[in-house]
């Protein structure tokens, strides 16, 4: 049975990359808005009302005004935008952590953020497990290429060639720290330290643990094994044993829905650094919102994903 997809934002960054994801696949049919009417609110609402399914990837105004529009229709909804993380009754559409039935079932589903993805990985099975506390303040330390602020950043970065770091996030209180905390279970917020740099797509996040100080943290080596047992026959998320030299990451980095997860552990178990590496474009956005749209579609959930 084909279902008929509609992407609201389909001309940005995030939209284009769904359509590629969906593209000559038989069982979505894409609704298209040309350029003129894109934008159109009558023309909008139409699609969502035809549709089956749509994909919100715009910003979050504009996402908010698209659920609206939806209203009284049968479509089911996969917003990529911050607007619903943390909104009752929506399904934070991050099957490994919530249930791929969760997911499969919903009508309406917030699409994880890029960072959040990340430190969710790494954070929410280890506090399930009672290997590391609830109530602590985390750290998180990310840099990401620069397509994670859509076309804007695209713009400014590819305009202005010199910059070489961009921290940011500096009055604190960054959107994606909510649904951090939520989705990990914690009890007070994590401190989150995000950075662009100049490479198109491809993020690294980072959450030191200075496990001597933790209440009951566990050592790096059961905090490893703890994440592959929670992630093992994942064809999405892979726990990485290795210890490379280094972690690059390159500006060729071609589009991966993947992410891998490392444990780096002090040889005396007081310290460790839980990191993730992925695409802010793959699992941290687009190949998010197809793995969950195959899931509602009741297909297998890595059909047309990079990995
Ligand atoms: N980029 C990323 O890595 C990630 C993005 N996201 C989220 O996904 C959403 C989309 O982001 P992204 O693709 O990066 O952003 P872009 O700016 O690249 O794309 C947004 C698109 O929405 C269009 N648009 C703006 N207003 C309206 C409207 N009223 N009706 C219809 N279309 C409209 C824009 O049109 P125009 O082309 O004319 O500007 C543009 O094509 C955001 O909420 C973002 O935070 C989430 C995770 C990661
Ligand atoms: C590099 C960069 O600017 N990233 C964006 C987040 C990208 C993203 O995940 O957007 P959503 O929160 O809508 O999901 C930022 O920090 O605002």
């Amino acid at each position: 049975m084909t279902s008929t997809v509609f992407i609201d934002g389909a001309a940005g960054t995030t939209g284009l990359e769904i359509a590629e994801r969906l593209a000559g696949r038989s069982e979505f049919e894409l609704i298209v808005l040309d350029d003129a009417r894109r934008k159109l609110p009558e023309a909008r609402k139409e699609a969502l009302h035809a549709a089956d399914f749509a994909v919100l990837c715009l910003h979050d105004d504009a996402a908010r005004e698209a659920v609206e529009m939806a209203e009284g229709s049968k479509v089911r909804i996969v917003d990529a935008s911050t607007a619903h993380r943390v909104t009752p009754g929506w399904t934070y559409g991050f099957p490994e952590i919530v249930g791929r039935e969760a997911v499969a079932t919903a009508g309406r589903v917030a699409n994880p953020g890029c960072y959040p993805t990340g430190f969710i990985a790494l954070i929410a099975p280890l506090v399930r497990a009672g290997l590391v506390p609830a109530d602590w303040p985390y750290t998180v330390n990310a840099v990401s290429g620069y397509s994670g602020g859509g076309k804007a950043l695209i713009e400014r970065f590819e305009d202005d060639g010199d910059i070489a770091f961009r921290g940011y996030g500096l009055a604190m209180g960054h959107k994606h720290v909510p649904e951090m905390q939520k989705l990990a279970g914690l009890s007070v917020p994590p401190l989150f330290a995000p950075a662009v740099i100049p490479a198109h797509r491809g993020m690294v996040v980072e959450v030191p643990l200075p496990l001597g100080a933790m209440p009951g943290a566990a050592a790096p080596d059961a905090l490893r094994a703890e994440l592959a047992a929670y992630y093992a026959g994942s064809p999405i998320v892979t726990v990485r044993e290795d210890v490379p030299d280094e972690l690059l990451l390159r500006r060729s980095m071609e589009p991966w829905d993947g992410i891998a997860l490392y444990v780096f552990g002090a040889g005396d178990d007081s310290q460790a650094r839980l990191v993730a590496v992925l695409d802010n474009l793959g699992k941290g956005a687009s190949g998010a919102a197809v793995q969950s749209l195959n899931l509602m579609a009741g297909l297998p959930e890595t059909a047309g994903l990079r990995l």
